[in-house]
């Protein structure tokens, strides 16, 4: 199986956020029933976030419909910066009608990462409605990912043992690059049940790791497989020539 790939290239980071923006709305437009979107941490994604809190795009969600999930988490307290879900919070979903009903953090310090994982799975199969994905079924209609500057993507990072976890769909990880916290991680077997992914990456940084992405080098970003097309929403400075 290998998924599309669409490569969508803006000017600079904040039409990065703008062109994103539309494709989320364009996405779930017309989508009935729930909608399940997982969000990403890192510094790309924080600017598509507070786009969607405002209009034009916010008044064109259904909120009420939406449930909000993580690709990854930091296990740290829950008053921790390095919470993805605190910075989601601050520039998305403090500013929307998200019922709180629809919001599924993953656990923070000081549950262990062993059993914030474990919860966590119980509560995507509470959602999904089963213990086994289907492949005709994703779990997720918008996946959202970061990569960083060494091809990790979500927690999953270069030589860990989490990239080879098949039979869970959360699980725990070492970081590989800083924050040096303990992580909970999508698998991917979990990650390849969303009926769309899109990388979002900007800046300079990201250029080569990009570049040995798109050549097929083995990093994780690079292992991402979707129900659905791929997007990279990349700025020119990401972007590999
Ligand atoms: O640690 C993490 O890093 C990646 C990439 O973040 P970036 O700041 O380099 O864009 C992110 O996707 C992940 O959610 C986060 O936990």
């Amino acid at each position: 199986m290998s998924s599309e790939r669409i490569i969508d290239i803006s000017d600079n980071a904040d039409a990065l956020a703008d062109r994103a923006a539309d494709w989320f709305v364009a996405e779930l437009k017309g989508r009935p029933g729930p909608i399940a979107v997982a969000l990403s941490g890192g510094s790309t994604p924080k600017r598509l976030y507070e786009r969607l809190a405002r209009d034009p795009w916010r008044s064109a969600l259904p909120f009420e419909r939406i449930h909000w999930f993580w690709g990854d988490e930091r296990i740290v307290p829950a008053d921790d910066a390095r919470r993805n879900t605190l910075m989601a919070k601050a520039a998305l979903l403090d500013h929307v009608p998200a019922p709180e009903r629809n919001i599924h953090e993953v656990a923070a310090a000081p549950t262990s990462p062993e059993v914030a994982a474990q919860a966590y799975e119980q509560a995507l199969k509470a959602y999904y409605g089963a213990d086994a994905l289907d492949p005709d079924r994703p779990l997720f209609d918008i996946m959202l990912l970061g990569v960083g500057s060494d091809g990790h993507t979500a927690s999953l990072f270069p030589g860990k043992p989490a990239l080879t976890v098949r039979d869970r769909w959360v699980t725990h990880s070492d970081p590989g690059l800083d924050p040096f916290v303990p992580r909970v991680t999508l698998t991917f077997p979990a990650i390849a049940s969303s009926r769309a992914v899109a990388f979002l990456a900007a800046g300079a940084d990201k250029r080569e790791t990009l570049s040995k992405v798109f050549a097929g080098a083995d990093l994780p970003s690079a292992h991402v497989e979707a129900a659905g097309p791929i997007h990279w929403f990349l700025d020119k400075a990401a972007a590999p020539e």
